[in-house]
């Protein structure tokens, strides 16, 4: 029925205040009222390339070429990834070299594997490319820097003499990704103006002389760490937005149980349902207050790096590196589980999930492919450990390993299964395993003559650790988050339980870990999983009523399995009769193919 409520009986249980947490969920009350009349914003904005000339520019460049992009003048791709070289970005082969007869670069890609390959928006639209290519100035290679190159003209939009410019075909599922024309590019000796070089960070002058920056070469990776901390905002979205179609979904759906003529059971009151929905709901609210932090954290950043302070530098590429790694892995495969909490339905592409994950999995992969991220951060918790020796007191994110001494004669006191709702216990137990995780590797890691070797032998372990590491972090920012002040009914109350949630659910789920580092004992995790249980019970009356505090519009959630009034089985049989097969009664070749074959006489009764 039009206009009915089917879920009005799950919003009446709520027992706390939606309006409150709307403006949570968003950040701020001014942030809710933005995101209500902006909602339909697209996070997959194909911005790249402007962040990056912000970053890599000087002044007197961004002047010329900013105003350009933003008024759309020219349309920019972001091109650093080729054939053969994605993830090692020093290993890239295009060659940018210096001519001073004339004083410009000439751009090259002199093998198959040095091709530009997979650049968003390089394919069919952009007009120009900030072209990752090794600089070369007298023979001598100063390593990847960046370069603005014109690629097809103004006027026709044809390419440019030595450009050679393709999409890379289809990619994953029939969906949405396939409208962004990733590309493919080569560079047949393309001369460029000296001064289209982003010249920010190094310079090289009219006599060919390189002018090495004395800020960290590693402020050229800048655009990454930017976009790295968009991603983990983004996948609060993307997991939200799966978790509200599969929890609205999960209370309209009944199977078994019926007594008597009475209704069959909610899918949602299922033990089993809901250990799998609510971590994916809690998951989605702490993903949100860790993106919330880190985007503070990089605004800081950017604070500092003004100012010539590049000490937080590390830990925010460790940070942005881990934390897009994790959250984007948790969004990946919770959108999949989602997809699964509506058994038949979910595979329809009018659940809106199909979509969804196809779009949202090569998150997992792009800005840095989550495992490799990984070993970036267990790299920087090496550093950092090997450093405790010489008396250097680790800060910010790292800090407790600064009490690794402490932290490996820990044990958990807890009790009582009631104990695992105190932050603090929780916090030390994360603490202490993710420590005696980082120091076990280092240990190990002292035993090889090479370290490299070290590193590549124990690389699945300092996976492990790494992750152990982001948990931490993602547990304690939501733990802070709670220290702030929340007004509004019982809306900390609900937190709470999340964050508890989060957080338990992690330690079921790695219970290993935290067996094996001696940090609790076989009882203890048992009580954890029993607090857990009686915490899935807490949120069910409040389920509905959490995920419409996302706040999102039927029309952004595209799917008939979500909607708002719940009014699903009437809509998912109208959506059925939108598919072109069903606009004739006899399909397109029947008469040609399967009518002959039909009417082929009987032999002896049988075909
Ligand atoms: C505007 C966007 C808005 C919203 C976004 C929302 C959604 C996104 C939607 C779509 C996104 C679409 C497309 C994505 C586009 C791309 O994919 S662009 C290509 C991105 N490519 C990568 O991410 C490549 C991954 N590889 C790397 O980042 C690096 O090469 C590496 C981290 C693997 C390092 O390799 P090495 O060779 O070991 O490193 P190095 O060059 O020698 O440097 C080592 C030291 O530098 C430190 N470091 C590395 N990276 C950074 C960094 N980004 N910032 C700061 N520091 C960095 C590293 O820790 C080492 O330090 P030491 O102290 O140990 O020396
Ligand atoms: C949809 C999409 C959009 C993209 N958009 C852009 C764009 O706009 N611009 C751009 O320049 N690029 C873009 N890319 C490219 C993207 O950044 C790279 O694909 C990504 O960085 C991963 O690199 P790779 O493909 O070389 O993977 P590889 O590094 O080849 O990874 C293959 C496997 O090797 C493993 N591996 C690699 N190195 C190590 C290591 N050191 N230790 C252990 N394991 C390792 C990985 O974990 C993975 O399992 C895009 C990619 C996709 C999928």
């Amino acid at each position: 029925m039009e206009g009915v409520d089917h879920l009005a009986h799950e919003r009446n249980k709520a027992q706390f205040d939606v309006a409150v947490m709307k403006a949570v969920w968003a950040g701020s009350r001014d942030a809710y009222e933005l995101f209500h009349r902006f909602s339909r914003l697209v996070a997959n904005d194909p911005e790249m390339f402007i962040p990056a000339i912000k970053a890599q520019a000087t002044e007197e460049q961004q002047k010329q070429w900013l105003p350009l992009a933003n008024k759309m003048k020219i349309i920019g791709s972001y091109t650093q990834t080729e054939l053969g070289h994605g993830s090692n970005v020093r290993g890239l082969e295009t060659t940018a070299t210096f001519d001073p007869k004339t004083d410009e670069f000439v751009l090259n890609s002199p093998t198959l594997t040095a091709t530009k390959w997979w650049p968003g928006g390089l394919g069919k639209i952009a007009t120009h490319a900030l072209a990752h290519a090794r600089l070369i100035i007298d023979d001598k290679d100063y390593g990847v820097h960046g370069f603005l190159v014109q690629l097809r003209s103004l006027d026709d939009h044809l390419t440019l003499p030595g450009i050679t410019i393709g999409d890379i075909g289809m990619k994953y599922g029939s969906g949405a990704y396939n409208t962004m024309d990733n590309g493919s590019l080569i560079f047949d000796h393309v001369r460029i103006p000296r001064n289209q070089m982003l010249m920010r960070l190094s310079q090289v002058t009219r006599e060919g002389k390189y002018v090495p920056s004395n800020v960290p070469r590693q402020l050229s990776y800048g655009t990454m760490v930017y976009v790295r901390q968009k991603i983990v905002f983004d996948a609060s979205i993307a997991l939200s937005r799966a978790v509200c179609i599969s929890t609205r979904y999960s209370a309209v759906r009944r199977q078994f149980g019926s007594h008597n003529g009475s209704p069959e059971t909610q899918v949602i009151d299922y033990k089993t349902q809901q250990a799998r929905l609510f971590p994916l709901l809690a998951s989605a609210y702490a993903i949100r207050f860790v993106s919330e932090w880190l985007n503070s954290f990089y605004k800081d950043l950017l604070q500092r790096l003004e100012a010539k302070d590049f000490s937080t530098l590390p830990e925010a590429h460790a940070c942005t590196a881990g934390l897009k790694s994790i959250t984007t892995s948790v969004a990946a495969d919770g959108i999949e589980e989602c997809r699964k909490l509506c058994g038949g339905h979910g595979y329809l592409t009018s659940s809106g999930l199909p979509e969804l994950s196809a779009v949202y999995i090569p998150a997992c992969t792009y800005e840095g492919d989550n495992v490799v991220m990984l070993l970036q951060v267990a790299r920087y918790l090496m550093k950092t450990i090997s450093q405790l020796k010489s008396g250097n007191k680790p800060v910010g994110t790292t800090a407790y390993l600064g009490r690794a001494e402490q932290l490996m004669q820990y044990h958990s006191d807890v009790l009582r299964a009631e104990d695992w709702l105190k932050p603090n216990v929780v916090v030390e137990a994360f603490e202490a395993r993710a420590a005696r995780m980082s120091m076990a590797c280092a240990q190990n890691l002292s035993k090889f003559n090479n370290p490299e070797d070290g590193f590549q032998e124990l690389s699945a372990d300092l996976v492990e650790a790494a992750t152990a590491h982001c948990q931490l972090i993602i547990v304690s920012k939501f733990i802070e988050k709670l220290q702030q002040d929340i007004p509004g009914k019982g809306v900390k109350e609900q937190l709470g339980v999340l964050r508890s949630i989060y957080a338990l659910f992690l330690l079921h789920k790695h219970i290993g870990d935290f067996l094996s580092t001696d940090c609790i004992t076989p009882k203890q995790g048992y009580l954890a999983n029993e607090q857990l249980r009686s915490l899935y019970s807490q949120v069910r009356p409040n389920a509905i009523a959490l995920v419409d505090a996302f706040n999102y519009t039927d029309h952004f959630l595209s799917s008939v399995l979500g909607r708002y009034d719940g009014n699903v089985y009437p809509k998912l049989y109208e959506e059925a009769w939108k598919d072109p097969l069903n606009d004739t009664s006899i399909p397109d070749g029947f008469h040609e193919y399967v009518q002959p074959m039909l009417k082929q006489p009987l032999h002896h009764g049988r075909l």
